[in-house]
C-alpha cells in the first residue's frame, strides 16, 4: 500500500468574517519533504498553518494530514507534528529546562533528549534561569527546541528564524535538513529568501491569499521572465562574428529567459565549441521580487 500524504491541501478558501484569507489554496509535501511558504505580510502564511493543524476550519476546501482530515479530534495524538508559532511565549517564571520537560512529559520523549537539545541550542548556560530572563533570540532558540523535540513527522515552523543570530539560523536549517533526511514533512513560513534558496526543496509564493507561484529554485526561474546570464572567455569576439548570438548579447553578457537556456547551451557547444561558461541563473529574490511586481494572478490551482 502506498504511504499517505502527510499534508495535503485543496482548493482551501478561509474566510475571517467577510474577509478571504485564503482562496483556492491546494499543495502537497510528501515525506522528506521542505516547502517554504513566501508572501508580504498578510499573504496568508500562518493562516494555511493554523489550517494544517486543525486549529482553523477552512470555509471550504479539504485538508488532509496523513490522510486523516485536519479536523480529527484525535488527529493531535495520531501524528507526531512539531510545531512553533508565529509569537513563541511560554510561562516566562519556568526555566528553559522546566519548559522542555514540560513539553517531553506532553509528548512522552525521553529526558536525556532535553538534555541534548538544551546543549546543542547553546542554552546550557541559561538552562535553570527563568525564561523572563531570556533574550527574544534565546526564547526563540527554545521555542524551536520544542518544535522538533518529538523528532516529528510533520513540522511546521512560523517564521523560525526570528529572532535567530545568523549561526543559530543556519543550525536550524541543519536540523531541518535532519529531519527531512529522516522522513520528515517540514513546512516553513519565512521571509529569508536567501536561506529557503540554500535550504528548502521547493517554496509556494503567496499574496492576498492567492497561489502566485509554487516549485524548486530551477521550476522558479523556469517559470520567471528574468534571465540567466551566460558568460565565457571570448564572449565579445564570438559575438561579433555570430549573428544569432547576438540577438542574445545585453549589457556585455548573453541574457536568455530560463526556458531557453538549454537550447543555448545546446548552441554553444555544438555549433561554437564553447564547453567552459558560467551561468548566473536568477535567484529567488529577484524571482519573488519580480512575481510581486508582475503577479500571475490568473495562474491556475494546482
Ligand atoms: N483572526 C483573524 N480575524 C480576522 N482576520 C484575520 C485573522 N487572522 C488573520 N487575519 C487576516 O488574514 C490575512 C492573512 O493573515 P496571516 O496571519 O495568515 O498572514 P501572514 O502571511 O502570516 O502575514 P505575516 O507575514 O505578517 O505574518 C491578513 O489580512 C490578516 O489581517
Amino acid at each position: 500500500m502506498l504511504s499517505e500524504v502527510p499534508i495535503k491541501l485543496t482548493d482551501i478558501v478561509l474566510k475571517y468574517d467577510d474577509f478571504t484569507a485564503l482562496d483556492g489554496v491546494s499543495f502537497e509535501v510528501e515525506a522528506g519533504q521542505t516547502m517554504a511558504l513566501l508572501g508580504h505580510n498578510g499573504a496568508g502564511k500562518s493562516s494555511i498553518i493554523k489550517v494544517i493543524l486543525g486549529l482553523i476550519a477552512p470555509s471550504s476546501g479539504s485538508v488532509k494530514i496523513m490522510g486523516k482530515s485536519a479536523q480529527s479530534s484525535h488527529l493531535q495524538h495520531k501524528v507526531n507534528l512539531g510545531y512553533l508559532p508565529e509569537d513563541v511565549s511560554f510561562y516566562d517564571k519556568l526555566t528553559g529546562r522546566e519548559v522542555l520537560n514540560y513539553f517531553a512529559a506532553l509528548k512522552r520523549v525521553r529526558p536525556t533528549r532535553v538534555a541534548d537539545l538544551i546543549d546543542e541550542f547553546g542554552l546550557g548556560y541559561a538552562q535553570d534561569r527563568q525564561l523572563k530572563t531570556y533574550s527574544k533570540g534565546m526564547k526563540q532558540r527554545l521555542g524551536v527546541a520544542q518544535a522538533i523535540l518529538s523528532e516529528p513527522g510533520i513540522l511546521l515552523l512560523d517564521e523560525p528564524t526570528v529572532g535567530l543570530d545568523p549561526q543559530a539560523s543556519q543550525f536550524l536549517y541543519g536540523k531541518i535538513n535532519q529531519l527531512k533526511n529522516s522522513g520528515c514533512a517540514v513546512v516553513v513560513s519565512t521571509h529569508e529568501l536567501p536561506l529557503v534558496e540554500s535550504h528548502m526543496d521547493s517554496a509556494l509564493i503567496m499574496s492576498k491569499g492567492r497561489r502566485l507561484a509554487q516549485g524548486t529554485s530551477s521550476e522558479l526561474s523556469a517559470g520567471s521572465s528574468l534571465k540567466a546570464k551566460i558568460d565565457f572567455g571570448e564572449l565579445t569576439s564570438l559575438v561579433e562574428r555570430d549573428h544569432y548570438l547576438r540577438r542574445f548579447f545585453i549589457d556585455g553578457r548573453l541574457q536568455v529567459e530560463s526556458g531557453q537556456k538549454q537550447h543555448m547551451i545546446k548552441y554553444l557547444v555544438s555549433q561554437c565549441q564553447i564547453f567552459d561558461f558560467t551561468i548566473d541563473e536568477p535567484k529567488l529574490e529577484d524571482i519573488y521580487h519580480d512575481l510581486m511586481v508582475h503577479p500571475l494572478l490568473d495562474q491556475p490551482a494546482q
